[in-house]
């Protein structure tokens, strides 16, 4: 589903995060990317997620070369394929926690009903369905993950990619939201993990060190 093919990224170009790095990311797995602090693992999400282009090699998406992508395409790309669960959450602050959840939804043209109606039934699963008018400043950092997963989810992405996503959860909502990538791996996607969380490695279906 998703390749990095020799893929070099470095913000200092004297020092490489990757170099001519490869990897393949399978419809139906959960894979977890660890390393230490500072080693590149967000990075990677943002190359892979095609929002930093790579200085070279490719990220193929489906067999598509995606980093030669117009800027877009590759948007488009990103809204139609990818979910991202970012360890910021990167909820619009301005706007309630339901209109964060359905915009990606609203920008592939779905009508605000149905996206407002499936919105409500996932922010329901993952116990945040009480908090769809507060405003994100309003929730705390835990709800923020689970309200970003929902907004990821909406969008049945074909590559869920996640950035320590059970970092501010209790064991009990980490384990709802592990539960659901692997229902979204189950449904074909790729999902790909960034976590220092043992527990988190553990339940996943394979690792890669960076
Ligand atoms: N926008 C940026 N400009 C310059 N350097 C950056 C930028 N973003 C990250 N870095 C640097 O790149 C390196 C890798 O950062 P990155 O956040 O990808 O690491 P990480 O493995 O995810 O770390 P952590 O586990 O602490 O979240 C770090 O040294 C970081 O300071």
């Amino acid at each position: 589903m998703l390749e990095a093919k020799e893929l070099s990224f470095g913000y200092d170009s004297a020092r490489p995060l990757l170099d001519r790095w490869n990897a393949r990311f399978d419809a139906g797995e959960v894979v977890a990317v660890t390393g230490p602090s500072g080693r590149g693992k967000s990075t990677l999400l943002y190359l892979l997620g095609l929002m930093l282009k790579p200085q070279s090699g490719t990220v193929l998406v489906a067999g598509e070369n995606a980093s030669g992508l117009s800027d877009g395409r590759r948007a488009h790309l990103r809204a139609s394929t990818f979910g991202f669960v970012f360890q910021d959450a990167a909820l619009d602050a301005t706007r309630t926690v339901l209109d964060n959840v359905i915009e990606t939804a609203l920008y592939r043209g779905e009508p605000r009903g149905s996206s407002i109606r499936r919105a409500q039934d996932l922010m329901s699963q993952f116990g945040v369905g009480l908090r769809a008018q507060a405003k994100p400043g309003q929730v705390s950092g835990g709800q923020a993950q689970r309200i970003a997963l929902c907004r990821a989810l909406l969008n049945d992405p074909r590559v869920l990619l996640a950035d320590e996503p059970t970092g501010n959860l209790d064991p009990a909502s980490a384990s709802i939201v592990v539960d659901a990538f692997h229902a979204q791996a189950a449904s074909g996607a790729a999902v790909i993990v960034v976590t220092h969380d043992p527990t988190l490695v553990a339940r996943c279906d394979r690792k890669i060190e960076l």
